[in-house]
């Protein structure tokens, strides 16, 4: 099948016609209209928690549409805020840029982009047995979505992502990143977060995500951003970078759009 990605043949515009999930009615990412935003007291009470593991040694691959670090981590846990009485395990995290630092986010807020979005992925094992089986439930996934702004200090824990991307400069490579990653160092110190139901942002685009923004961004550097647009989308030695990997902002339509100042 065709491969998809973010170019106009092949780009969000024309997922649905080779993924129909793509044209359905909870789709992301959204753009955030503040002034819409409720804010819902019962999430204030079941407050978000979240216990990551420091781990060290985690794959970083890239997928030819970005870079994408493994962490199945059975000793975290995510769970409260919007996620019920279900606890929720990290399995991934990766992120999306874009050409220049003007945009890249996939979530916009008030029709603002920042320049780039940060994705923590977990998976529901309360009622699921894989990764797989909870991204086919509308509960399924969970996923932390971190904003990128760009300023002067340069961010240590995206820092340790960076040094490695020249090894996996080309589609399908890999390495272990040797420093230890504490996927908590990726959180804004501010925890308040917008949330909805949603999907997946890349084909298939399952409709199995409980969204939840970080209101907060945190500071990556110009430098850091430009490191990301060196990856190939190739194998070969054709090179065409990964300058742009995010999907433009999906119709809200009827959802629910709730707020939780943590
Ligand atoms: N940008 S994001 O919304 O945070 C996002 C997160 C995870 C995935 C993903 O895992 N895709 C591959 C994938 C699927 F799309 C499945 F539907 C499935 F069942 C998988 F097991 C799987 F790995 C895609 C997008
Ligand atoms: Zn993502």
């Amino acid at each position: 099948a065709a491969e998809w990605g973010y170019s106009p043949t092949n780009g969000p515009d024309v997922w649905a016609r080779l993924f129909p999930q793509a044209g359905g009615a909870r789709q992301s990412p959204v753009d955030i209209c503040t002034s819409i935003a409720s804010s819902d007291s019962n999430l204030e009470m079941k407050k978000l928690t979240f216990a990551y593991e420091s781990q060290s040694d985690l794959r970083i691959l890239n997928t030819g549409h970005g870079w994408k670090v493994e962490a199945p981590q059975s000793g975290s846990r995510l769970e409260g805020g919007p996620l019920g009485e279900d606890i929720y395990q990290l399995e991934q995290f990766h992120c999306h840029w874009g050409e220049t630092s003007a945009e890249g986010s996939e979530h916009t807020v008030d029709g603002r982009a920042y320049a780039g979005e940060l994705h923590l992925v977990h998976w529901n094992t309360t009622k699921y047995q894989s990764f797989a089986e909870a991204a086919q439930h509308p509960d399924g996934l969970a996923v932390l979505g971190v904003f990128f702004d760009v300023g002067n200090e340069s961010n240590d824990e995206i820092e340790k992502i960076v040094s490695t991307l020249s090894e996996i400069k080309f589609k399908g490579q890999f390495t272990d990143i040797p420093d230890v990653i504490d996927p908590t160092t990726f959180l804004p110190s501010g925890l308040g977060y917008w949330t909805y139901l949603g999907s997946l942002t890349t084909p298939p685009c399952n409709e199995c995500v409980i969204w939840i923004v970080y209101k907060e961004p945190i500071t990556v550097t110009e430098e850091q951003l430009v490191q990301f647009r060196c990856l190939s989308a190739c194998s070969g030695e054709a090179e065409e970078f990964i300058v742009k990997n995010y999907r433009p902002p999906q119709p809200l339509g009827n959802r629910a759009l709730r707020e939780c100042n943590a």
